[in-house]
C-alpha cells in the first residue's frame, strides 16, 4: 500500500465519530459533570489505569495525589482524549461521550488542560497572549490585527484582575516571573470559558509567595469551573484541598477529606512504602 493511502486510512480511522449532544448545553442536572467509569489503559499489558471511577462534581475543587507512576497523567490523558483507554467509559455531563471526540474538540468543548510547561508566547505581552487564546483563528498576525468585541476586552479585563497580572498587561511574557508565566497560561485557558480545568502540578519550581498565590487563584476559580489538580507537594494540597483522592497502581486507593485520605493506614502504606 502506498503511503498517501496508508496515511489516509490512518486519519479516517483516527477521526473520531462526531458526538451528537457536542455544543448543546451540558447535563449537570444529576451531580458529577465528569464520569471516568471503569477505565482501563494497558501499555503492552501493563495497566496504568486499572478499573479507574472517578467523579467530579460541577464546581468542585478535586486534588488527585498518589506516588510516582500511580496513573495521574494517564487519567489525564484519557480525560483529555490524548489517550483512549481499553475498556470503560469517560462522560462530560450526563450527555457528552469523551471517547466519541477529538483531543481538539475536547479542549475547545470545555474541558481545559494546564500542563507543567507553560506554552505561552513569550515575544507577545500579557494582553496579547489573552487576546489570541480568545481567537478561534490562531494565526498571530491574523487574530493581532483584528479588532476584538467590547465583550472580548471585557473579559480579558477581568481575566487578567482574575490571575493578578493587571500591572503587568504591556509587558512581554517572557519577562514574567515562573510563577506569572504559570498564571498567564490559566489565564489563556480562562479565555476559553472551560467548565472543568485539569491542572498539572502547578506549583512546581513556585517560590512561596508564588504558591500561596496560586492556591488562591485556584480556589477562586472552583465553584464557576470544576477544578481538578494534580500535585505532588503535600503541604499545597493540604491549603487548598477539600475533597482529595489517592490513586495507587491505576486505581483509586482512598477519597475523602484530607485528614481522611492521611489517616488511611492504606494510604500511610503505599506512601511510607516508596
Ligand atoms: N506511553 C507509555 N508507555 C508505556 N508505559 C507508560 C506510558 N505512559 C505511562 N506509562 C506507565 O504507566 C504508569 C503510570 O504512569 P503515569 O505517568 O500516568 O503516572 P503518574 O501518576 O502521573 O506518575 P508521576 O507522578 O511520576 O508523574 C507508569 O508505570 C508509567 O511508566
Amino acid at each position: 500500500m502506498n503511503l498517501i493511502k496508508q496515511a489516509h486510512q490512518f486519519s479516517q480511522r483516527a477521526l473520531p465519530k462526531r458526538d451528537p449532544n457536542f455544543g448543546k448545553p451540558l447535563d449537570t442536572s444529576h451531580g458529577p459533570i465528569l464520569y471516568v467509569e471503569g477505565v482501563t489503559v494497558s501499555f503492552d499489558g501493563f495497566k496504568a489505569l486499572n478499573n479507574l471511577n472517578l467523579y467530579v462534581d460541577d464546581g468542585e475543587l478535586r486534588c488527585i495525589i498518589g506516588p510516582n507512576g500511580a496513573g495521574k497523567t494517564t487519567m489525564m490523558d484519557v480525560i483529555t482524549g490524548k489517550t483512549r483507554p481499553d475498556e470503560g467509559s469517560v462522560y462530560f455531563g450526563q450527555q457528552i461521550d469523551l471517547l466519541n471526540l477529538s483531543e481538539h474538540q475536547i479542549a475547545r468543548g470545555g474541558i481545559g488542560r494546564k500542563f507543567q510547561k507553560p506554552t505561552i508566547f513569550e515575544a507577545l505581552t500579557v494582553y496579547e497572549n489573552l487576546e489570541l487564546a480568545t481567537a478561534a483563528d490562531k494565526r498571530v498576525w491574523f487574530t493581532l490585527t483584528q479588532s476584538l468585541s467590547a465583550e472580548q476586552t471585557d473579559r480579558i479585563d477581568s481575566v487578567v484582575r482574575q490571575i493578578g497580572l493587571l500591572s503587568e498587561v504591556q509587558r512581554p511574557a517572557g519577562l514574567l516571573s515562573h510563577g506569572q508565566k504559570q498564571w498567564l497560561e490559566i489565564g489563556m485557558l480562562l479565555m476559553q470559558s472551560p467548565r472543568v480545568l485539569l491542572v498539572d502540578e502547578p506549583v512546581a519550581g513556585m517560590t512561596g509567595e508564588e504558591t500561596e498565590r496560586t492556591a488562591e487563584l485556584l480556589t477562586s476559580l472552583a465553584g464557576d469551573h470544576s477544578v481538578i489538580v494534580v500535585e505532588h507537594d503535600m503541604a499545597f494540597v493540604r491549603s487548598i484541598a477539600r475533597q482529595v483522592t489517592v490513586l495507587h497502581q491505576g486505581s483509586v486507593l482512598a477519597e475523602g477529606t484530607m485528614d481522611q485520605v492521611q489517616n488511611n493506614p492504606k494510604v500511610i502504606e503505599v506512601y511510607l512504602g516508596e
